[in-house]
């Protein structure tokens, strides 16, 4: 199938993405997505009351009724003038349940929001909440790829997707073991913005995949903290609750708890 027609379509809250005829012309099994999503109506449709209030507070608002879909600059991007004349990288790190994912999908929502192309990725091996999606511990989610390594990430966009393409996000970045190698083309080379997120530390403390070798290639580095799960103060460290001792163990609250210093070292 096309790539370009393999792209996930993400309905953002923009005014800047005017929904493009091709649209219309979607082959049939993202119809059912575009028209449900009253982010991206045909011009022909009303446009839907607004989502109710409750779903203000989240960065996204999709919902059941309104599947989040997500187009990745293939039909509008910004003029190369108004982009980043350079590429840059963005690091945030911290423990688990530091708000990383969260920040990551604000941040995704903003690019979108002053009319990026925008593409998420994460690990395929973090299969907490499917595949389809990057969500937080919140349950908040945007579509994205789920790849095994970020060098699959241009062919699986395709060329022309890429070349079109503003900002990548990458969620989960402790799993990629590419993570040095993809993250310095698409800055130095192809001017794109890449905001990575990913664990500084496993539960032992040590340096987690290769998050902190890509800090020399960054713009910034934000460390995010956590609420230490015994005393509430601020957690820099995340803890394992049950005895595996392998490094990679994909989980949650049930296998994780943020903790600050005193706990960690009582442990
Ligand atoms: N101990 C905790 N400290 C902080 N946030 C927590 C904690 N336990 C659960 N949460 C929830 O986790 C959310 C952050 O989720 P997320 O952005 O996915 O974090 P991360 O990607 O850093 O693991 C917070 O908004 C909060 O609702
Ligand atoms: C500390 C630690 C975590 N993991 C896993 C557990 C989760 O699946 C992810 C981190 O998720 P989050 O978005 O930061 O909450 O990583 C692991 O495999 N090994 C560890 O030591
Ligand atoms: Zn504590």
């Amino acid at each position: 199938m096309n790539s370009m027609r393999s792209i996930i379509i993400m309905a953002m809250r923009s005014r800047h993405f005017p929904i493009p005829s091709s649209f219309h012309s979607s082959p049939p099994h993202l119809l059912p997505l575009i028209q449900s999503s009253p982010l991206l109506r045909s011009r022909s449709q009303p446009p839907p009351s607004p989502p109710p209030l409750c779903l203000a507070r989240s960065p996204f608002r999709p919902s059941s009724s309104c599947p989040a879909v997500a187009v990745l600059g293939a039909h509008d991007p910004l003029p190369m003038e108004s982009r980043s004349p350079s590429g840059e990288i963005h690091v945030i790190l911290g423990p688990m349940f530091a708000g990383k994912t969260t920040i990551l999908l604000r941040r995704m929502q903003d690019e979108v929001d002053c009319g990026r192309s925008v593409a998420m990725v994460k690990s395929d091996k973090d299969t907490r909440y499917g595949l389809d999606s990057v969500v937080t511990h919140d349950g908040v989610k945007m579509p994205c790829f789920a790849l095994s390594e970020l060098s699959s990430f241009r062919d699986k966009l395709g060329t022309e997707a890429y070349d079109k393409l503003n900002v990548i996000g990458i969620d989960e970045a402790q799993f990629f073991e590419d993570l040095y190698d993809f993250c310095s083309n698409p800055a130095d080379h192809d001017g794109k913005i890449v905001v990575a997120t990913g664990l500084d530390g496993d539960y032992l403390r040590r340096s987690f995949g290769s998050v902190l070798d890509i800090v020399p290639l960054a713009d910034s580095v934000t460390k995010l903290t956590a609420r230490c799960e015994i005393c509430g103060r601020r957690a820099f460290f995340t803890l394992k609750k049950t005895n595996e001792t392998q490094t990679e163990l994909i989980g949650g609250a049930d296998v994780y708890m943020p903790v600050c210093r005193q706990q960690a070292l009582c442990r």
